[in-house]
This record gives C-alpha cells, structure tokens and sequence, in this order.
C-alpha cells in the first residue's frame, strides 16, 4: 500500500493508494493520523468477497438515471456484491474542517482526480459534489474505531485525534444504487477489506432494481422522510412515498415505538403469558414484512425475540426457524451487535426473563445506561471511549 504526502498540504491531508486489480486503485484523501492508522494494519486490506457468478448490471432507469439491476433471481442473504471505493475525502463538516480548510480538500480532491483514469474523472467529479453519494459518511470514524489495531504512539492530544469526523466516498457501481424506502438489500461497510458490502434482504426477481437505505426507514410521515432525503432529491420515488400503503406511517412508527425500551416495557407487561406475547411479536414481524422493512436492524431483533418466545413455550421447531433467520440477518452485520446483546440480557435469566423485564421497566435510568452501551458499540463509540482513556 502506498501512502505519499500531497507536496502542498503534507501536514494536513495525505493520499493513500489501495491498489486493486481489475479496477481504478482506492485513493483516500485523509488526515495523517489516519493514514498511519492504515498503513499500520497487518494484511491490510484483506480480500473482498466475491458473490460468484454476475448478480447485477448498471442501467437506465425510468426516471431516476442510472440505477443497479439483478441479472438473477437473489435470495436472502446472498452477497450482490463488495467494492472498495475509487475515492475517499473528507467532507467539509468532518472535524478535521478545524484543520482542513474547504478549498484544501477542493483542491486535493481535483489532485486525486488527476491520478485517475480520464474517464471517470467527469463521473467522479459530478458525484462528489454531495448530491450523487451514497451514504459513506462516518465510515472511518466507525471503521477505525471498531476495526483497527491501532498505532501504539498517538501523536497529539487524545481525544481530539478520534473524532476523525466525516468521509464521503464514491463507488464505481455502488455509487449508482437509487434509494428506496422499503430497500431490498443490507448494505455495510467492512473495514477489513476496506468494501461496501451489499447483501440482499428480501427475495429479488431477475431484473428488479436493487435498491439501498441512504437515511432511516422508521421515520414517518414519509414527508419526514422526504425532508431527510431533500440533501439529493427533490421528492423520492420509491413505492413507500409514491404509493404507500394506507398503514404505512402507522406500521413504521409501531415499529420505531417498540425498539429497545417500547419492546422492554412491552415484555415486562406481557411475558407472563408468553402465548400472547409470541402472537404480538409474530403480527410484529409481519408488520415488517409487510411494509418490506426487512432491511432494519429490528428486524433480526423481533426475530430473534420471537424465537425466545416460541422456546419459551416448547415450541422448538419454531425456535429454530426464527433462531436461523435472526443469525442469518445478523450475519449480514456483524458490527451490529446491539440486537444480539439486547436480546441475550434479557432472555439470559431463563425463568426469571418476566423479573428482569419488570425490573428494567422499572429502572429506566440504569437500563438507559446499558442500552447506551450497546448502540455506543455499533457506533464505535465504547471502543472509543476505551481507546481514549488507555491514551490519556
Ligand atoms: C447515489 S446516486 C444513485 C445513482 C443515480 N441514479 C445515477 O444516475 O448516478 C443518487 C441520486 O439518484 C437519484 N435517486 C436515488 N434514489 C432516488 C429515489 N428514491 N427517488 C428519486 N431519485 C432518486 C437522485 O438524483 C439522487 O441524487
């Protein structure tokens, strides 16, 4: 891997090369710290996954450009595909702004592009100016902090040096994945192999679109949605927004209103007659379904659930339906571990499960505290926090 200083901003950003074989090399326009931060990972980076045969093609859409298409029928958790970025930068809100001026990342970035294969300079320079990008930002903040063995002398103050703030990077292909409300794939960012990674959510037919989230789906009225996605489109075109159910504001904010405490205080009061507490959650999963929200992280939660339930009351062959689908799902993301955590405390007390409910509904405050710990983890903030005390 190469990582040469930029000759007129050598100490505040640095270009990083991954080279790559059948495609452009990565070029990562990023602070030092995070250059050394790479260049000091073993096997770094490790290969991407291949899904095998082709799975899709880059089209026309009707009406909203280019757009990624199955070439095959895709089943659930199957990988459509991995790709590195051709480039990453900083956007002009990541904390390194305090340092990086605007027009030094302008100016580096039209650098970078000269490095780049004529041809896709024009595409790059069109995507990157914040409209035609997906949703890349944080990847390093979550991906280092998660990932990363790190440099055991870190130059500077401490906690100023994780906040490593904001990073948009543009896909060859992922780049052209539309948004949709109700997305058909989970896609992720693996810091290992330095990829996007995109797997498939739901059942897709031979030349449907594959579509991906770029905001959170539990957010209703879909005019909140609209008004979130306003950043890159005048109104989206999706079915959730252009022909929705007449239950689905309903549906996703029933959904929204049960994660982590609503689903606690939901259990406290009902698990004592865990028949009903199973058909809950079951028309739960449904509702999900239904509104094709398989792609949310409650999804595997509820499933996960289910299958506790369902053990609960001896029905094992159900169990073990759900207990596959919710390990299937959290496979898809495994830095997303606050379902599996959230799900383990409070089916972890076997028979005293009702107890442990009734007693987090009842302590809003400490059960805050844990809860807060394990969204910190899928954000990366515990290692965080870890990685800045061990420093300090
Ligand atoms: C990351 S790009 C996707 C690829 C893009 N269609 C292209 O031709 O390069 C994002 C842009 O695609 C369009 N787009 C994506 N999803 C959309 C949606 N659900 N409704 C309307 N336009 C969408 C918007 O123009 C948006 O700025």
């Amino acid at each position: 891997m190469e990582s040469t200083a930029l000759p007129s901003f050598d100490s505040t950003i640095q270009f990083i090369k991954l080279p790559a074989t059948t495609r452009p090399d990565t070029v990562l326009i990023a602070e030092p710290i995070i250059a050394e931060i790479i260049s000091s990972q073993p096997d770094f980076p490790l290969p991407m996954e291949d899904p095998g045969e082709p799975t899709y093609e880059i089209r026309q859409t009707k009406d909203m450009g280019l757009g990624m298409f199955a070439v095959r029928a895709l089943k659930p958790g199957e990988l459509v595909l991995s790709e590195r970025p051709a480039l990453i930068f900083p956007t002009e809100t990541a904390s390194s702004s305090a340092i990086v001026a605007k027009q030094e990342i302008e100016a580096a970035f039209e650098v970078a592009l000269d490095e780049m294969p004529t041809e896709n300079r024009v595409a790059y320079r069109k995507l990157a100016k914040g409209v035609d990008v997906p949703h890349a930002g944080d990847l390093l903040r979550i991906a280092t902090a998660n990932n990363f063995h790190l440099p055991e002398k870190l130059p500077g103050g401490p906690t100023e040096r994780w906040k490593l703030g904001d990073y948009r990077a543009v896909y060859l292909d992922i780049s052209r994945i539309n948004h949709s409300c109700l997305p058909n794939t989970i896609a992720e960012f693996d810091f290992a192999s330095f990829s996007f990674v995109v797997h498939v959510a739901r059942k897709i037919s031979p030349g449907e679109e594959i579509t991906i989230a770029y905001i959170g789906l539990l957010a209703a009225p879909k005019a909140e949605r609209n008004r979130q996605l306003s950043f890159c489109m005048p109104a989206c075109k999706c079915v959730a927004c252009t022909n929705p159910a007449p239950s689905s504001d309903f549906a996703r904010e029933a959904v929204a209103s049960l994660r982590a405490w609503g689903i606690i205080r939901y259990l406290a009061d009902n698990l004592d007659t865990p028949a009903k507490a199973f058909a809950d959650m079951h028309q739960c999963l449904e509702n999900i379904k239904d509104e094709g929200l398989q792609s949310i992280t409650t999804y595997p939660l509820m499933l996960d659930i289910c299958a506790r339930i369902a053990a609960m009351v001896g029905d094992t062959e159900l169990a073990d339906k759900y207990r596959r689908e919710a390990g299937m799902f959290y496979d898809m993301r495994p830095r997303c571990n606050w379902p599996r955590d959230f799900t383990e405390w409070i089916f972890g007390w076997g028979p005293r499960v009702s107890e442990r409910c009734k007693w987090a509904s009842s302590h809003f405050d400490e059960f805050q505290v844990l809860h807060d710990e394990w969204m910190a983890k899928e954000f990366g903030e515990a290692e965080l926090g870890s990685i800045t005390s061990s420093v300090t």
